[in-house]
């Protein structure tokens, strides 16, 4: 369990944990231990950002009077993540060194490359969480809990690996061994190529008209939600691993070329004599709907893989959609009702439409539930969307 929020728990963290880069990522960490009972020092290039960190709560400052820390954890971007390794090893002798950027192979490389010995107390790893924010602006002590967290810990010492296995447990993540290149391949099928597709989705947009933006719902909000990402930063993350992101990306390619040759043929105009004559264009187009069929069919396949809430086996859970007046404390009294049903919100997500003075919550309970939810909300006059 962690430690967070549980003053009883026991945690395994020996401090002082020195975090050094508090943007998102540190300043997260740097909160969930703090609250944990872990004294923690900041430290980063920017001022601005440390001063941020420091009056949210995070930690103290690192200065010359400061404690020797016995953990550090370097959360600056990837591209200068193996400089900062190697300069924490070589300023803190005693201390074990972790830096959580999204790439790992070539950072590893560099690290043992450079370090020599001081090399085995340095452990590579991931906590698979994060938001399309940056900065401390947007930390949030909570970030890492139920999350995997990757360690790699090829070339380091039994103890530092245990040291960054129970940091990840101590902030209520989970941690998960893997080699640096099994990694770098699982990222980039999970989360660099996710990004770079939502941003070529997104990019899309730029030119799309406003009237056509209007009509907008949750499916493209769904798909575009990570393109507000940082371009600085996921430019770095993208490079550190440009090798098994271009091969997917190959992959992608052949896909759309597939779909493009599958469906160019039906794009025929309806007064189109070949079109009268036959009277719908999958006819006229016989790949057509094969093409989109194969592509759909595979994508039901791959997006039924994808595990679930705390990162468990995939579950479906059942979807109760409510409409909610666009007032103040509508949606607590939503949420109060659901309590007294006795029901458990599992997720929750809502979709707004311009100029409507309703949005429509979306539910997600375990599906026994849902029919009772349904008729306890309606007899409190919600008004129940049946899809
Ligand atoms: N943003 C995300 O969702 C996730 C990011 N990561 C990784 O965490 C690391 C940090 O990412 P974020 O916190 O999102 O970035 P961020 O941009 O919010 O924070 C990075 C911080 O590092 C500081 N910094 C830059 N160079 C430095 C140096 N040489 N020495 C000390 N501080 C320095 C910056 O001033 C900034 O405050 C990156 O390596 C990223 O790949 C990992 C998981 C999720
Ligand atoms: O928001 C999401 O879906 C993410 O996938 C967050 C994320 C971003 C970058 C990482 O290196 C790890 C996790």
């Amino acid at each position: 369990m962690s430690a967070i929020g549980n003053p009883s728990a026991v945690l395994s963290t020996r401090g002082p944990v020195l975090v050094v880069g508090t943007g998102l990522l540190g300043t997260s960490l740097a909160l969930a231990l703090t609250a944990a009972g872990v004294p923690v020092q900041l430290s980063d290039t920017s001022p601005t950002s440390l001063a941020l960190a420091r009056d949210m709560g995070a930690g103290q400052v690192r200065d010359e009077h400061s404690p020797e820390p016995a953990l550090i954890v370097v959360a600056t971007p990837p591209d200068v993540a193996a400089g900062v390794v190697l300069r924490e090893l070589d300023a803190h002798p005693d201390a074990v060194v972790t830096d959580v950027a999204s790439v790992k192979a070539r950072i590893a490389a560099e690290v043992r490359r450079h370090g020599g010995w001081d090399a085995r107390r340095y452990v590579g790893s991931h906590p698979m969480a994060g938001r399309e924010r940056s900065g401390a602006g947007a930390a949030d002590s909570d970030l890492f809990a139920g999350r995997p967290w990757v360690v790699i810990a090829d070339g380091a010492t039994p103890e530092a690996e245990l040291a960054v296995r129970n940091l990840a447990v101590d902030v209520g993540a989970t941690p998960v061994r893997m080699t640096a290149a099994e990694h770098d391949a699982a990222v980039a099928a999970v989360s660099h190529v996710p990004q770079l597709v939502s941003s070529l989705l997104a990019a899309r947009l730029e030119t799309t008209p406003e009237n056509a933006l209007g009509l907008a719902g949750q499916g493209l909000r769904d798909t575009t939600r990570i393109a507000a990402s940082d371009p600085r930063l996921w430019s770095a993350i993208v490079v550190g691993n440009a090798g098994p992101v271009a091969d997917m990306l190959r992959q992608l390619r052949g896909d759309l070329d597939r779909l493009i040759d599958g469906i160019a043929p039906a794009a025929v105009s309806p007064d189109d004599p070949a079109y009268t004559a036959a009277g719908d264009a999958a006819t006229i187009a016989p790949g057509a709907v094969g093409a989109i069929t194969d592509l759909m069919t595979r994508g039901n396949a791959g997006q039924a893989r994808i595990p679930g809430k705390h990162g468990g086996a995939p579950r479906r859970y059942a979807q109760v959609q409510v409409l909610v007046p666009d007032s103040a404390g509508s949606l607590g009294r939503l949420f109060s009702d659901v309590g007294e049903a006795g029901v458990n919100i599992e997720d929750f997500a809502m979709e707004h439409s311009p100029g409507q003075s309703a949005g429509l919550a979306m539910l997600s309970v375990m599906p026994a539930a849902a029919q009772g939810l349904e008729e306890a909300l309606d007899a409190r006059g919600w008004r129940v969307v049946v899809s």
